[in-house]
């Protein structure tokens, strides 16, 4: 059982080493795209299904509550919470709605909606990000393997390396906690300069 977790953690090792080397453009162009969405007083709409649906509402926390610095609140949603709003749609109309009518309901072009899928092929994840895409609001994707339909939907994709779901996840909220600290740092910190005048 031993060289089991060891191989694991060999896993872990590889699918780091490789976001490492190619995450850094795509985490500091997010966080700027981010900042300047708050800035510009828009909000993040955040979703994805089973873990990606608590990785979307960990980081609409941080931003919500606070991160590593004393700061405002600033304005993000996970639309993986309300329940009455998911099961109304799915039971009315389909479970591939669940994020498009909500985006729908509550972006605009101010916003960024960022969607979170290790296949990148979720249809429920999908059809809000394209719904974004046509409408002229920013979009925002981490998935992993080969992008899938993802790709050509999001103004800044994140593929992680990988084939397997939970080392595809484990980059995503590291992905997502270097976001929350480079967006704090933008609009309250030492990368002020980088903000969009
Ligand atoms: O957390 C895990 C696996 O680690 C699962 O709950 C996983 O998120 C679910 O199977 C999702 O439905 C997978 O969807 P997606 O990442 O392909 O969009
Ligand atoms: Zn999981």
């Amino acid at each position: 059982m031993e060289s089991f977790v060891d191989s694991v953690f060999e896993e872990m090792k590889d699918v780091l080493s490789k976001f490492v080397a190619e995450s850094k453009h795509f985490l500091i162009a997010a966080a700027q795209e981010i900042a300047n969405c708050f800035m510009e007083e828009g909000k993040v709409l955040i979703f994805g299904n089973g873990g990606s649906a608590a990785d979307a509402q960990h980081i609409a926390a941080e931003f919500i509550n606070r991160f590593k610095i004393e700061r405002p609140s600033l304005p993000a949603i996970a639309l993986t919470t309300d329940t009455s709003v998911l099961t109304s749609i799915s039971n009315d109309y389909d479970f591939d709605q669940v994020f498009l009518k909500q985006v729908m309901a509550l972006a605009d072009e101010k916003d960024v909606v960022w969607g979170i899928s290790t296949s990148g092929n979720s249809p429920n994840v999908i059809n809000a990000l394209r719904f974004a895409a046509n409408n002229g609001i920013k979009t925002i994707g981490f998935s992993g393997k080969d992008g899938g339909m993802m790709k050509g939907l999001c103004d800044l994709l994140l593929v992680v390396d990988s084939d397997n779901t939970p080392r595809i996840q484990e980059m995503h909220i590291a992905a997502g906690h270097i976001i929350c600290e480079l967006v704090d740092e933008i609009m309250f910190g030492r990368f002020s300069d980088m903000l969009e005048m």
